[in-house]
Order: C-alpha cells, then structure tokens, then sequence
C-alpha cells in the first residue's frame, strides 16, 4: 500500500509540476507557455475530476459491497454458532436425562450411602463412555445442587462455578452458559453449558456440565461454498482470538485496542485496521447475544481494493500520459505559431532599424504564411518606395547642386559670378583680418573691346571672353579664384599672395592673352588686357575699398597705355 501511494503521490506530483512548469519558467508571458498551460488544465481537470469522482464512486460501491459481505459472514457464523451451542445442549440435556445421571443424583439428594458408594465410579465411566462419542465435548462432570462434584468424565474436572442463581435459571431457562475462555488444561478454547437435572418427580438434584472445545465450531464458522470471502473469527471479551478460520500456520496478533473499541463502538459498521495477522483489513465486528462474545469478519484490504487500486493507477499514469502528450502538442502548435511570428517581429525590427533588405520566404498554407506573404509584399513595396524617393532625392539633389553651381557661375565664361566673387572677397578680407596673410586682387578689363564687338560681332565678343576665361583659369592656383565681374572684365583673387607675386602673375596672363589668335575669316583677332593689381591693406575696412583701388590701378593701365599691369601698394 505504500508503495501504491507513493505511486500515487508521485503521479499527482508529477501532473502539478508538468503543468507548472512552463508557467514558471516562461513566466506565462508567451504564447506558447499560455497553450500549454491552458492545454494541460484542459486535460488534467476534466480527465482527473471525471476519473477521480468515478473511481469514488467506484469505491464506495466496493465498500458498500464488501461490508455486506462481511456482514453475511458474521450473520452466518453468529447462526452456525447458535445452531452448534443448541445441538451440544441437546446432547448435555440428552446425557442429563439418562438414568445413571438422575439416578446418582437422587441418591446423593436421598444421601443414601449405599447408593453414594456404588455410583460415583459407575456415573463416572458412563460420562466418559457419553463423552467419548461427542466430539465437540471435552469433558461431562455431574455436580449436585450444592455444586458438588458427583462424577466427571475427567480425571481432573474443571469444573465450574455456577451463578447464584443458577438453581433458578436452570429450572426456568434450563441452560446456562460459562463465556468461552481460554482453556490452558485443554489448550484450547472452551464454554461450559450446564444443564439441570431433575428427579422424576421434578424437583432439581444437580446439574451436568459439559466443557465444550470450540474448535469443533471452527469449521461451522463459514461455508465453503455460499459464504463470501472472508475470514471470521470468535473474540473474547478482551480481543483475543478463540477461535478462527485462517489456515493453520497463519500467526495471528492480537486486535489492538483502539481498533477492537472502535468495531465494538460501531458493530455491523465495516472499517480499516491492522487485522488479526497485521496486514491492512477492511472487517466489521458483532457482538453475541448469548453471552460476551464478539464475531470478528475481516477481509484483506489489498485483495477487496487491488483491482481498484490497479485500475486507478492506470487512470493516473493516462492521465498523466495524456497531460504529457497534450502539453508536447500544445507546446509544439505554439512553437510553431511563436517561432514565425519572432521571425517576422525580428524583420520588423530590422526594418524599423532601416534595414529594408529584408525577405521572408512563405512555406507555410495557413494564416502564419498568409501574414508573411503580406509582410514580403509590405517589404517589397517599401523598398521599391525608398528606391524611388532615393531616386528623386539624388536628382533633387543634383539640381540643387546645379542650382547652386549657377547661381554662383557666370554662365558665358563659366566663372564665378559677381555674386560669388562678393562673398569670396569678404571672405578673404576676414581670413585676411585673422591671419594678417594678405591676397592680392588682379582687375582686368579687354582692350578696346567694344571695336572688337563692333568689327568682329558680339558672337565672336563672346567666344573671345570665353577664352580670356580659359586663359586666366589655366594662370592661376587651385586656391585662386577668378570671377567676371561684368562685360569684358574679370577679377582673380590671388589667396596668401603678396603683390610683387600678384604683379608676375598679372604679366603672366596679360603675356598668354597677347599670344592668343582666334581665327576670324581670313583675318585673326589679337587682343590684349589691362590688370590693375592691388595687394589688400589692413586699412580696408570694406571690399568696395579693395575693388575701389583696383579699379585705379586697372585706371592708370588703361591710362599708361593698355596693354601692361599696373599694381599699386
Ligand atoms: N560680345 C559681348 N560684348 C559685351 C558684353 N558685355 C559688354 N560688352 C561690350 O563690351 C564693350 C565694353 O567696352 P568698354 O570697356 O566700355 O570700352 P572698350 O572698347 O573696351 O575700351 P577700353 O576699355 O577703354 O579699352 C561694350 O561695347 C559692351 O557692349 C558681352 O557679354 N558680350
């Protein structure tokens, strides 16, 4: 039994943990941890309370079933036992009534001496001759109505001592009945019965008492064909066994007492004690309405419950199975709705993060690879999306940039412009103030060009002002710059140059624009340039001042002639 309710036990440990523990380590947060939880109490509890409430119910009718059995036993043996004490009194009245017997005792009751001498020996071998053919008598003793011993069977009679009353209740009642007892001069169980005797005229000589073995009742006890299984047993008042129908060899205990209270307390009630040879019982007692004497039914608990037991075990280890089986499918349904569902939250991710190189591929038919599908199509829009936005934000960008290229460019020459070339000139006169490095600024201005427009055309005006252009950015520094400040003049801005640099750079150019042919017709046009050359000074407060001296030096090139560079300090 106790291994049956650790079984047991370590079942419904088992189901309690099983379920408890995705929930405990999951935190019931996820889905999975939540159909798996919700798939085993689905199982346990209807399994576990359907099964538990028919196995109770189960067990109560087995209850019910074997006290009744138990207490057709006690019921049965209670009337063998009536039936055998009323066949052994018969047999005592039977002796009683014989003539040795009643006429020993009138002669004891007359005190005729003749008589006392000759019959004791006499009754005593007819009681013995009597005793030998009963079987379940040990021994017949005649007692007068004193209570002394006439005869007896036994060489050493037991005896007995009658109640007070006896000569009264043996007249009226007839028998009288000692409680059984252990007997230690026949080693064994025994009652005595004592039946009167009386003269032929009625009146009471004396009594005859029989010693009767209760084992002779032993096989009365049960049926071996119509009663239940079962064991029975005769108790004396103190619990312990008289006699019983165990197989010989089977050590029995005595009841304890808390038990044996208890069956007396509840008579015809069945319940759980260590039985007689210590196991695990279900019996019930009644009690003898003769005299003190308990009837004692019992059965092994493990053999009336075993199937029971057996059947809910198995119910438990399903049970158990089923929970299993349930929570690995519902674990596995949920893995399989969780894994792709953190697929696709770790492509949202990325794609949240700006990673638009995201692709999922669909395997699946159902709601999951639905959602995937629109989710590579949600991608595969976005992305085209983001391309065309990048797209037109380059070009954006590109016109911006050629925007901005134009807005400082002079579009003839591809110079700055005069906007430009303000912004660089204050720049450089900042630069100038933090650094004291100075820049030199170069004005030039095309000699007679307005004849040259007028002779040759404006066309030809400007593809010359396009190559004055090339000639001046191919004369200076990266770091330079050079501006059309208007019509046929231009600026150079010369960074971190001194003036007598700016003066070789002016002859430089104003030497490469003399050199210049351009094919006219049959003619070519030659021209030259007038430079006025200006070295900033810490006294220009403003760029019109730095413009303003140029312009004088580019003034007195003109003036010296044209065609040469003028600087001034
Ligand atoms: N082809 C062409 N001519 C221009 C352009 N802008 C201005 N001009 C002309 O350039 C001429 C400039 O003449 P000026 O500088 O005043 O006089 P000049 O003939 O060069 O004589 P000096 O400068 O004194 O040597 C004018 O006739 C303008 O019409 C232009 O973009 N293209």
């Amino acid at each position: 039994m106790a291994l049956l309710k650790s079984i047991k036990s370590k079942l419904v440990v088992f189901a309690t943990v099983a379920s408890l523990i995705p929930s405990l380590g999951l935190g019931l947060k996820s889905i999975k941890s939540k159909l798996v939880v919700f798939a085993t109490l689905a199982t346990l509890i209807p399994s576990l309370g359907l099964g538990l409430l028919t196995f109770r119910q189960s067990e109560a009718q087995t209850n019910a079933n074997v006290t009744r059995e138990l207490r057709a036993l006690t019921d049965y043996a209670g009337r063998e036992m009536e039936f055998w004490l009323d066949r052994r009194a018969h047999e005592a009245h039977v002796t009683a009534a014989s003539g040795a017997v009643i006429e020993a005792l009138s002669a004891s009751y007359q005190r005729r001496a003749d008589m006392l001498a000759k019959y004791p020996g006499a009754l005593a071998r007819y009681l013995q001759s009597v005793q030998g053919k009963l079987d379940a008598i040990r021994e017949l003793t005649v007692m007068n109505a004193s209570g002394k011993i006439i005869a007896s069977s036994a060489e050493k009679p037991a005896g007995a001592t009658l109640p007070d009353e006896w000569p009264q209740n043996s007249v009226t009642e007839g028998l009288v009945i000692t409680p059984p007892h252990w007997n230690e001069q026949y080693n064994t169980a025994t009652l005595s019965v004592a039946v009167p005797v009386l003269s032929y005229d009625n009146v009471l000589m004396g009594a005859l008492v029989a010693v009767l073995d209760l084992r002779n009742l032993q096989p009365h006890l049960k049926s071996s064909s119509t009663s239940p299984p079962g064991e029975v047993f005769l108790l004396d008042p103190d619990g312990r066994v008289l006699i019983g129908t165990l197989a010989e060899g089977e050590t029995m205990a005595q009841l304890d007492g808390p038990s044996l209270r208890e069956l007396l307390a509840r008579p015809g009630e069945s319940m759980f004690f260590k039985g007689l040879t210590r196991r695990e019982v279900i019996g019930l007692a009644d009690v003898f309405h003769e005299f003190p004497l308990t009837i004692l039914a019992e059965r092994d608990r493990a053999a009336v419950y075993g199937d029971w037991i057996e059947l809910r075990n198995m119910l438990l280890i399903l049970v158990g199975m089923l929970v299993l089986i349930v929570a690995a499918a519902a674990f596995q349904m949920g893995r399989s709705i969780v894994v792709p569902l953190q697929r696709l939250m770790r492509a949202a991710d990325r794609i949240a993060d700006g990673d638009l190189e995201v692709r999922l591929s669909a395997t699946r038919n159902d709601e999951i690879g639905h959602l995937t599908k629109v989710f590579d199509q949600m991608a595969d829009r976005l992305r085209r999306n983001h391309a065309e936005i990048m797209a037109a934000h380059e070009a954006m960008q590109q016109q911006n940039r050629m925007l901005e290229k134009l807005s400082i460019t002079d579009s003839l020459t591809g110079l700055y412009n005069r906007n430009k070339l303000d912004a660089i000139l204050a720049d450089q006169l900042a630069r100038f103030r933090r650094t004291q490095r100075p820049f030199a600024l170069l004005m030039l201005d095309i000699d007679h060009f307005k004849t040259l427009n007028d002779t040759y055309g404006h066309i030809t005006g400007d593809k010359i002002l396009a190559k004055v252009a090339q000639i001046l950015l191919q004369s200076i520094r990266s770091i330079d710059y050079a501006a059309r400040y208007g019509g046929d003049e231009f600026i150079i801005i010369l960074v971190e140059t001194y003036i007598d640099q700016a003066v070789k750079t002016a002859e430089r150019i104003r030497t490469h624009v003399e050199k210049l042919t351009y094919p006219a017709g049959k003619s070519t046009i030659s021209i030259t340039v007038s430079i006025g050359a200006v070295e900033c000074r810490s006294d220009d407060s403003t760029t019109t001042a730095v413009f303003s001296r140029a312009d004088n030096a580019l003034y007195e090139a003109k003036r010296a002639g044209r065609n040469q560079a003028y600087f001034s300090r």
